[in-house]
């Protein structure tokens, strides 16, 4: 493998880190390389092979339980293993299983409880990666994925883009006129506002859609329908009164791929890079923030703001009378380009020079193919 790409997948991991955190990068810089060794065909170590049997167990029990993941399973629990693992937020059903299993078709999808504990999964190698909603064509971004990129040490190393198609679900004999409500992710209820507005119903927004129609079949409610896909329907055994609700035909959900280790940026193919930085207080910063990219012609795919947490309130000092600052803010952007390219590498140096913070949330091929 060239040596450039190792460099910058151990720059990747090293940025990831405060400068007294060096144990950390190395653990993590140690299991990057031994997987590399692995895709390259050499032995798998020790400290892997072990990590296998303890994870293995683990996942044994998960699967005699037959429930999602939650909090409670995520103690003393390690992982890898042939098949690969992947951790998905729902309950069977959900479109976040369908685009694990479209980014892994082979692969055994875990559900879990809450967005938290998919990324808690695969930091604790319960599972391998992590296939998790963040953004949508109708609804914006997903903001609860954009915190939790920052708040685990995950990275990105990949993205799936799922059609969704939204169904009105209810059980056997309920007709639409008898529905008073309808439960459903807060997500999937506002990608179908105007059909659920025009048909009257109370909206009430829970975990996830599959969850909805499970809880819809088991209560065998009456007056209430859920809002999910029609794999939905069937696992659960519930009638379709209504296909494709949403607003708009083109109901798209861009998933991201998440991994313990980084993948090694290529220039073979489209990639992306996704960023996250925060900026000093001033007039054009964000502007030259972004010229970064524009001087450089890296064409920028998104950008969303969020506001950056536990933060001290911080008494301006540019004017603003000594008043405190209350909203301070991290940029998160996504690039058309890989980290393996020169161009960006310079685009990223030159950020560094005023970012008041800057990490890169990965490198990883552009999903291009809807189908
Ligand atoms: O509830 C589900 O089925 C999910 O997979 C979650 C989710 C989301 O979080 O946005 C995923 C895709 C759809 O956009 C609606 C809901």
């Amino acid at each position: 493998m060239a040596a450039f790409a190792i460099k910058s997948l151990v720059s990747q991991i090293t940025a990831k880190h405060s400068p007294s955190d060096r144990a950390s990068s190395r653990i993590e810089i140690k299991s990057a390389l031994i997987s590399v060794k692995r895709r390259c065909g050499s032995k798998i170590p020790v400290l892997a092979a072990s990590i296998h049997s303890e994870s293995d167990q683990t996942i044994e029990a998960l699967k005699k339980k037959n429930g999602p993941l939650s909090s409670t399973h995520l103690s003393n629990s390690v992982s890898s293993g042939s098949c690969l693992r992947v951790a998905y937020q729902g309950v069977r059903g959900a479109y976040s299983e369908s685009a694990a299993q479209k980014a892994y078709p082979n692969c055994e999808a875990v559900p879990c409880e809450q967005f938290d504990t998919a990324f808690e999964s695969v930091e604790r190698w319960l599972v391998d990666r992590a296939v998790l909603p963040i953004e949508n064509s109708l609804g914006g971004s997903i903001h609860r994925n954009y915190d939790l990129l920052l708040r685990h040490r995950l990275h990105i190393v990949g993205e799936v883009k799922y059609a969704v198609r939204h169904c009105l679900l209810a059980n056997h004999g309920v007709k639409i006129e008898d529905l008073k409500r309808v439960l459903s992710h807060p997500q999937a209820l506002a990608q179908c506002e105007n059909t659920l507005t025009k048909l009257g119903l109370v909206r009430e927004a829970v975990d996830d859609t599959a969850g909805a129609a499970k809880h819809v079949a088991l209560q065998k409610l009456e007056d209430t329908g859920a809002v999910a896909s029609s794999a939905a329907a069937s696992i659960y055994g519930l009638n379709i009164l209504a296909e494709d609700i949403q607003d708009d035909s083109d109901n798209v959900t861009r998933f991201l791929i998440l991994a313990r280790e980084p993948i090694i940026p290529g220039t073979d193919r489209p990639f992306k890079t996704s960023i996250v930085f925060s900026l000093e207080e001033g007039p054009g910063v964000l502007f030259k923030a972004l010229a970064v990219f524009a001087l450089r012609r890296i064409n920028l795919t998104k950008i969303e703001s969020r506001p950056l947490r536990k933060q001290p309130l911080r008494a301006s000092d540019d004017g603003n009378n000594g008043l405190p600052k209350y909203f301070d803010y991290l940029f998160y952007v996504d690039f058309e380009a890989s980290m393996a390219d020169e161009n960006a590498q310079n685009a990223l140096r030159h950020l560094k020079e005023f970012a008041t913070f800057l990490r890169v949330l990965g490198s990883y091929p552009v999903h291009t193919s809807m189908v």
